[in-house]
């Protein structure tokens, strides 16, 4: 059996071609292969070839006319992109609009964002930006829709908001051509002009944690408020052995550093802790003479993240562990040998240890590859 399912870039309404050789029962009755597909793409099946081919035609201007309402949030944006933005546009909707093109959008989300569930439509405080591109083709003066975010706006005590990026996705033909970067720098640049307390990105995966940080590192390197502190804890870096040390020494930014970046470049304190790693990776080139001073400094800052979670209750201590399988569900439960909150000491065998050292090494390794990326980029970006 062959399921083929063809997805418009126009409408983005769905027709799904079946092919068999035959049909067998074989006694566990026959998959409803409709209302598996219905879970997916709901109204937006198209029944047959036929219609499918003319939804071309007669739905050849439906996202423009979804978004008729929508606000134009792109203009004005300078920084150096991969992409040529004078073809692009950002345009945010909301409200009843918002969710007649975001229910067309659905199925794309189920089998493209790891992960994802559909954002509740009916909640206003969701909002979409439609990355379109202006072009037009021949007579026709169609818009092309690339992709899209759907950020939630969370009310900010006393009088601000915060932004939340719960999804984001460029449509597979367009990936890894610098149209994502392109829409998070308008999300980004959005955040700063309409002076919300941060943006954060809900559980942002790897591919997307890169490309935010390549947007993040250079917006960090311009502020001079952060340059003293770097400075600092890089002359330290570049002067102490840390291989000597006796307890783990944290080398993070100072809080006052914290909240500055906040306010004025609206990243929150967990992505700027991520990229002050990178900055003092960067600020340390050439790196080879103080990757074992770097590399302690990924380890402590892991080590304490992983490990130094102190969630000992009664006796007990939930640590999480990682490992190859889902993090969310790798945990390992020690009880403390005092059996109360004054001995943190645990009963650990000395093979889990080095198992647990083994995977603290492991998740340096990967987050220095990672750093890596980010470097080559910017730098690449800068020259
Ligand atoms: C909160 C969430 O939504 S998490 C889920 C994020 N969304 C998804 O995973 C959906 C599928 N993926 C996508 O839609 C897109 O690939 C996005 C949104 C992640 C990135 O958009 P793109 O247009 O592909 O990004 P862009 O071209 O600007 O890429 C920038 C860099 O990111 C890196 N990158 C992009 N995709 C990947 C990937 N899958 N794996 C590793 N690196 C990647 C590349 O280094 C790339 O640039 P380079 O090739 O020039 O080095």
């Amino acid at each position: 059996m062959q399921i083929t399912v063809w997805i418009s870039s126009v409408s983005f309404q769905a027709y799904a071609d079946i092919s068999f050789e035959s049909t067998c029962d074989a006694g566990k009755g026959i998959t409803d292969l409709k209302s598996a597909l219905q879970n997916i793409f709901a109204d937006n099946l198209v029944e047959t070839k036929e219609d499918f081919l003319k939804t071309f035609s007669t739905e050849a201007n439906c996202v423009k006319s979804m978004i008729s309402d929508g606000k134009i949030v792109s203009n004005g944006l300078d920084e150096h992109l991969k992409v040529d933005c004078s073809e692009l546009e950002v345009v945010r909707v909301k409200g009843t609009s918002m969710g007649l093109l975001y229910c067309r959008l659905v199925p794309l989300v189920l089998l493209l964002v790891d992960g994802s569930n559909p954002i509740d439509v009916t909640d206003p405080d969701w909002e979409i930006y439609l990355l379109m591109e202006k072009k037009s083709y021949g007579q026709d003066n169609l818009q092309k829709l690339l992709g899209f975010a759907a950020l939630y706006r969370f009310f900010h005590y006393p009088d601000s908001h915060r932004l939340r990026l719960g999804q984001i996705l460029v449509f597979p033909p367009y990936q890894r051509k610098g149209y994502g970067s392109y829409l998070l720098q308008v999300i980004t640049s959005m955040a700063v002009a309409d002076n919300v307390y941060d943006l954060s990105i809900e559980e942002p995966l790897d591919s997307l944690q890169h490309v935010r940080a390549c947007i993040d590192i250079p917006r960090l390197l311009s502020l001079q408020a952060i340059q003293p502190s770097l400075n600092s804890v890089v002359t330290r870096l570049k002067e102490e052995n840390l291989a000597k040390r006796t307890q783990m020494t944290r080398f993070s930014p100072p809080s006052d550093i914290i909240e500055e970046v906040r306010k004025t470049l609206k990243i929150n304190k967990k992505q700027f802790l991520q990229c002050w790693e990178i900055l003092i990776y960067l600020a340390l080139g050439p790196i080879e003479k103080y990757l074992e001073n770097f590399r302690t400094v990924v380890l402590d800052r892991i080590r304490a993240d992983v490990i130094g979670k102190d969630t000992g209750a009664g006796g007990k201590q939930v640590l999480e562990v990682p490992t190859e399988f889902d993090s969310e569900v790798s945990f390992v439960m020690f009880k403390t040998k005092g059996g109360g909150d004054e001995s943190k000491e645990v009963e650990i065998e000395e093979s889990d240890k080095i198992k647990q050292e083994e995977q603290l090494q492991k998740l340096v390794d990967e987050r220095i590859d990672a750093i890596k990326l980010v470097a080559e980029k910017v730098c690449v970006k800068s020259s």
